[in-house]
């Protein structure tokens, strides 16, 4: 303290003291006027992208765009690249008009109130601050009606201050759920929806065409409503501290005077670079929490759908390893993640709770102890009392609002995390919707082949004019497939397994792309699909049959229950409805039929909807051959033409045509004269039978023959 320096020392303090005092104000503005700029430097650098390339030449480079979206969605063998920088602003800003559509939109108004709150908590306070140094000089000065005044306003302050945090709460959650909606809604329009231009979802695409995205259910429920969060609360976490680290210092200082601040600025900067510095990397961590979580999630998924193959087959101790390794990983990847986080908020405390808090206690001080300097002098006890409790209120509100503005780096970063696994798969849908897939390819692949497309147009008949047989990993199974099925003329389709048979259907069907020549087809209404292993959904027995319509669509066509049993009749299903407790019992059919009811269930489905063609793929593989005759010749009744693919030569009859592939890229596509065919098949069966003999002949042949030597060598010796 001055007072307590000798006189030797005091007179250049007290020249230095009178010099500051006579320039206060100039050395004030300059003080202050470096506050603001370092506090926007502060601002920007928190919130400043840490790679300086612009978003349009990071995203116009595939291999940039590939390596963000693709690592995160999990494609094997790339690393993430998440952290706050241009790409991950590029990403926010092609989410944000899916999230707040326009300036009238619920999500606009959400956030305004959001804002108008957080303002009003700002300003409350402000004034709570001020309140609280009222209160302690009113103590000090030992007034008990302005302790009582202050102490009614405390309490009256209270409804507005508690309301207002509540309604933030309340807010920010509805405005988490508002963005997952609109973002759920997008995804979905992609995923599952259909448009007449784009046709059906991609759903199918994502699974099967392309390896960017193998845990889309991971991603459509959890990554997005993680996303949605952190956006929602970015907000809130980023926008209100900065305005409140602006109106408290502006406050204090008024209050201490700007040089104590910009002292206190200083050290907070230092210390707030040293925290920078030392923030692990928060939004690749949680890109990768998400994907390990996927992985699992999925694993645990093929389980469930495969749990018969698995327990008959004794693979439970090889998924029961899989399972463990996909969750260590995952319990590896949380428990260095929370090792990272405690401590760094371990040092984020120090700093900013104990740290700052003694430098503020000092700069809080400034008024008592420098009472001339700062313009305070003569002030009585109960006013610096005042002045220290709110300055120092004011300080901690500050310090902590700064320290929030530091904390969302993290959040920040973590939210970098979402936003590229959200946008990636955003992106890898509108890619796959549009025709771009990105899958690992095989060695053999014809990549020349890939790049072309193929013509396919609506027509009454079906025909493939070489048309390349093209698998997702590039294998050509047959270079130019030609091929035609009028109204009437069933086709059988045979071949050795893997030769493209369903692969045929899959293009025809527009689930694989057409990489060149002519396809010609009905619209897809017009065909029905009877796979091997029928899919049967949640829902009543008659969903089953009548799938995908439901019972409304079935009343409109006028269809009832006694004819969907008289449907049954055809398949020799009937008793199933009794059994299972009629036509509304619900249950997970997939689970609780057996092969053939499934394959009998998918039958039925296609005398309901009685399409003009019918495409059945091994579809009768498990019911017996009185029956599948029995259904076979209802189709025939129907007129619903055939595309078929058995090996079942009892169905030959049922078809016109052949397209027989020999596996190596060849085919035949002939007439089927099922009655010849059958009898060459029999004489060459018989013949087939009558060559195994031949070894057996031959062999048995030589045993006469050498029986016959030794007879004739005895007879000579007796001769002799
Ligand atoms: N989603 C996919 N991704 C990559 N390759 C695939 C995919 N689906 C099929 N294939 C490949 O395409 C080839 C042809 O498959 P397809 O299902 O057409 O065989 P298939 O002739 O019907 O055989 P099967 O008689 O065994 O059913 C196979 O080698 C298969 O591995």
């Amino acid at each position: 303290m001055p007072a307590a320096l000798p006189p030797s020392q005091r007179a250049p303090l007290t020249v230095l003291t009178r010099l500051y005092a006579r320039n206060r104000p100039a050395i004030q503005r300059v003080l202050i006027s470096l506050f603001v700029a370092y506090s926007i430097r502060t601002s920007y650098r928190v919130f400043r992208p840490s790679d300086t390339r612009t978003p349009a030449s990071s995203s116009s480079s595939g291999q940039d765009a590939g390596t963000g979206a693709g690592a995160v969605g999990g494609r094997p063998g790339r690393k993430p690249r998440v952290q706050v920088d241009a790409l991950f602003y590029s990403r926010l800003a092609t989410l944000l008009p899916i999230l707040i559509p326009s300036a009238h939109s619920k999500e606009a108004l959400l956030l305004a109130m959001h804002t108008f709150f957080l303002l009003l908590r700002t300003l409350l306070s402000l004034y709570v601050a001020a309140l609280d140094g009222r209160i302690v000089a009113a103590l000090v000065r030992a007034h008990p009606s302005a302790f009582a005044r202050n102490i009614a306003k405390w309490i009256a302050v209270a409804v507005p201050a508690t309301y207002t945090n509540s309604m933030l709460t309340y807010l920010q959650s509805k405005l988490a759920i508002a963005y997952r909606t609109r973002l759920t809604n997008r995804v979905m329009d992609l995923y599952l929806g259909t448009d007449a231009e784009r046709g059906d979802g991609a759903f199918y695409q994502l699974a099967n065409l392309d390896d960017r995205t193998p845990d889309a259910d991971q991603l459509i429920t959890l990554d997005i409503q993680q996303f949605a969060s952190a956006l929602a609360a970015i907000y809130g976490n980023t926008a209100k501290p900065v305005l409140d680290v602006v109106l408290y210092n502006a406050q204090l200082a008024r209050n201490v005077g700007a040089e104590g601040l910009v002292l206190l600025t200083v050290l907070v900067q230092s210390s707030a670079a040293l925290l920078r510095a030392l923030t692990p990397p928060f939004g690749a961590l949680a890109a990768l929490d998400s994907q390990l979580s996927g992985a699992l999630r999925t694993t645990h998924a093929r389980i469930l759908t495969s749990a018969e193959e698995i327990a008959l087959l004794s693979g439970t101790s090889l998924e029961k390893t899989k399972l463990d390794r996909s969750y260590y990983a995952l319990a590896l990847h949380a428990a260095h993640t929370l090792r990272l986080r405690a401590w760094h908020a371990m040092i984020e405390e120090g700093v900013v709770k104990w740290l700052w808090g003694a430098v503020g206690l000092g700069v809080c001080a400034i008024p008592v102890f420098f009472a001339g300097a700062v313009g305070a002098a003569g002030r009585d006890l109960g006013a610096r009392t005042e002045g220290f409790v709110t300055n120092r209120r004011l300080l901690l509100s500050a310090s902590d609002a700064f320290g929030r503005v530091l904390y969302s780096y993290k959040e920040l970063s973590e939210l970098a995390g979402y936003t590229a696994r959200v946008s990636s798969l955003l992106q890898t849908l509108e890619d796959v919707r549009a025709g771009k897939f990105e899958k690992r390819l095989a060695a053999t692949a014809d990549t020349a082949l890939l790049g072309q497309r193929g013509r396919v147009i609506e027509s009454d008949d079906v025909e493939f004019r070489d048309v390349p047989i093209v698998s997702p990993a590039g294998e050509v199974l047959v270079p130019r497939l030609s091929f035609s099925v009028r109204q009437g003329q069933h086709l059988l389709i045979v071949g050795p397994n893997g030769c493209g048979k369903s692969s045929t259907f899959r293009i025809l069907g527009g689930l694989w792309p057409v990489y060149g020549g002519l396809v010609r087809k009905p619209p897809p209404n017009q065909f029905c699909y009877i796979p091997q292993r029928p899919y049967l959904s949640l829902g009543t027995l008659r969903d089953q049959v009548i799938y995908p319509d439901g019972r409304d669509e079935m009343e409109r066509k006028g269809v009832t229950d006694g004819q969907l049993m008289d449907i049954l009749g055809y398949v020799d299903l009937q008793p199933i409805v009794a059994r299972e407790g009629g036509w509304d019992a619900a249950r997970d059919w997939s689970t609780s039929l057996s092969g053939g009811d499934k394959q009998r269930i998918a039958m039925a489905r296609l005398f309901y909807h009685r399409p003009r063609y019918a495409i059945l793929d091994e579809c009768t593989s498990s019911v017996t051959l009185d029956v599948e005759k029995r259904m076979f010749d209802h189709v025939a009744e129907l007129g619903i033409t055939l595309l078929t693919v058995s090996h079942r030569p009892s169905l030959w009859k049922y078809h016109k045509m052949i397209l027989q592939f020999d596996g190596q890229g060849n085919y035949i596509f002939a007439e089927l004269d099922a009655e010849r065919r059958l009898a060459l098949q029999e004489e060459k069966q018989t013949l087939e039978a009558k060559l195994e003999e031949v070894p057996k002949m031959r062999a048995r042949l030589e045993e006469l023959r050498a029986v016959a030597r030794d007879r004739e060598g005895y007879t000579a010796e007796a001769a002799s």
